[in-house]
């Protein structure tokens, strides 16, 4: 039996292949939470899970037990990201769908702002709908290497919403919302945003490193986020707080929570501002790929907040809700940074929770 130490070794080991992680980089001391124990019941995995989703809104899911086939669904879904990305760029922008309103499919880089200043993104991501692959909706075109990872997806994107769905059970306990709340805005066969991103950006030109992927909140309820290079950073709480880098551990999973389950819980939940430059030290050499499951509420469902507890805090007076649901949410942050469109770009009405990530404004 593999020891204690060896394990925790493993964990914050380095990625076969891979230059290093840097020691001398700032990092987020996010949570470790076991999967195994979560499935358990296990009362203080529980609360940890609570903690770190109303504290900073992001922790690591150890999958090495429990979470193993996920994991060597998300290995093998790297190797088809490769292949995506690989293709002519001609070919990939057939499936950019963003002129019929839709983010599912290819994005090309450079295609969406990262700030007010208008700075172009570096990074190309390929979206993979879950109701194209379950067979709820209509089949999307895509290239032969997608269409023949369709039982792959279709395993991953199963693994991926059975642990949406854990956390958001122990979240709605923790919250004392009336049973199934929150897993019955998440139906795994209801129409719905949740899809699988593939991502890469390439290594930056030494004299000019700029931000990959401009800082955002997410637009959902949960996201599961395997990373193998470093880039990815969190901006913790705070008016003075300042960008700190997650350290990517094998055999882990980033999870982070998103909009949608702050406006349920009115803020009590948070969806912390995160954003992906160039990997630090050695790795900046390295072409960086990353994988991510984003579970969204159904598409009909309004992102307001959830009558039921007595510990989501109430609307002081004067707050208002927007009227918005998951889809009409998800469309506008999703493509209203896009500059391909024609449209022209208001950079704050395609915002999300950030300032309340921030807690600038409650
Ligand atoms: O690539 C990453 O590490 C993060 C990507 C991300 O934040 C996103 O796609 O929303
Ligand atoms: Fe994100």
């Amino acid at each position: 039996m593999e020891s204690e130490a060896t394990i925790s070794t493993m964990a914050d080991g380095n990625f076969p292949g891979l230059p290093p992680f840097p020691d001398d980089v700032p990092t987020a001391p996010l949570l470790r939470l076991s999967l195994d124990k979560l499935l358990a019941g296990d009362t203080e995995e529980c609360e940890r899970l609570f903690r770190s989703s109303t504290d900073i809104g992001f922790f690591y899911l150890d999958l090495r037990d429990a979470g193993k086939q996920l994991l060597a669904d998300a290995n093998q879904l790297f190797t088809v990201g490769e292949q995506i990305f690989g293709l002519s760029l001609e070919e990939k922008k057939r499936y950019d769908f963003s002129a019929q309103n839709s983010y599912f499919g290819y994005k090309g880089q450079g295609a969406s702002i990262v700030d007010k200043a208008g700075n172009l993104d570096r990074n190309e991501f390929y979206n993979a709908s879950k109701d194209d692959i379950l067979g709820i909706s209509d089949p999307l075109p895509g290239p032969a290497v997608v269409q023949n990872s369709r039982g792959l997806l279709k395993s991953f994107m199963g693994g991926a919403h059975s642990i949406v769905t854990l956390l958001l059970n122990v979240l709605n306990d923790k919250l004392g919302l009336p049973e199934d709340t929150l897993a019955n805005l998440h139906r795994q066969q209801a129409v719905s945003g949740d899809q699988v991103r593939w991502i890469k950006a390439p290594p930056q030109p030494v004299d000019d490193r700029r931000t990959a992927l401009g800082q955002h909140t997410d637009f959902g309820s949960v996201t599961i986020l395997f990373n193998r290079l470093g880039g990815l950073q969190v901006l913790p709480p705070g008016k003075d707080a300042e960008w700190v880098y997650v350290r990517p551990l094998p055999g882990h999973a980033i999870v982070n929570l998103g909009d949608a389950l702050v406006k349920f819980t009115n803020g009590l939940l948070r969806s912390n501002i995160h954003r992906v430059v160039a990997p630090p030290g050695a790795q900046a050499d390295s072409t960086r790929y990353s994988l991510v499951y984003f579970a969204r509420p159904e598409d009909t469902v309004m992102l307001r907040r959830l009558e039921g507890s007595d510990m989501i805090p109430p609307l002081v007076d004067g707050q208002t809700e927007e009227h918005i649901n998951s889809k009409d949410w998800i469309i506008r942050r999703a493509l209203g940074r896009r500059i391909d469109l024609g449209k022209e770009i208001d950079y704050e009405t395609s915002a999300g929770t950030e300032q309340i990530s921030q807690r600038i404004k409650v």
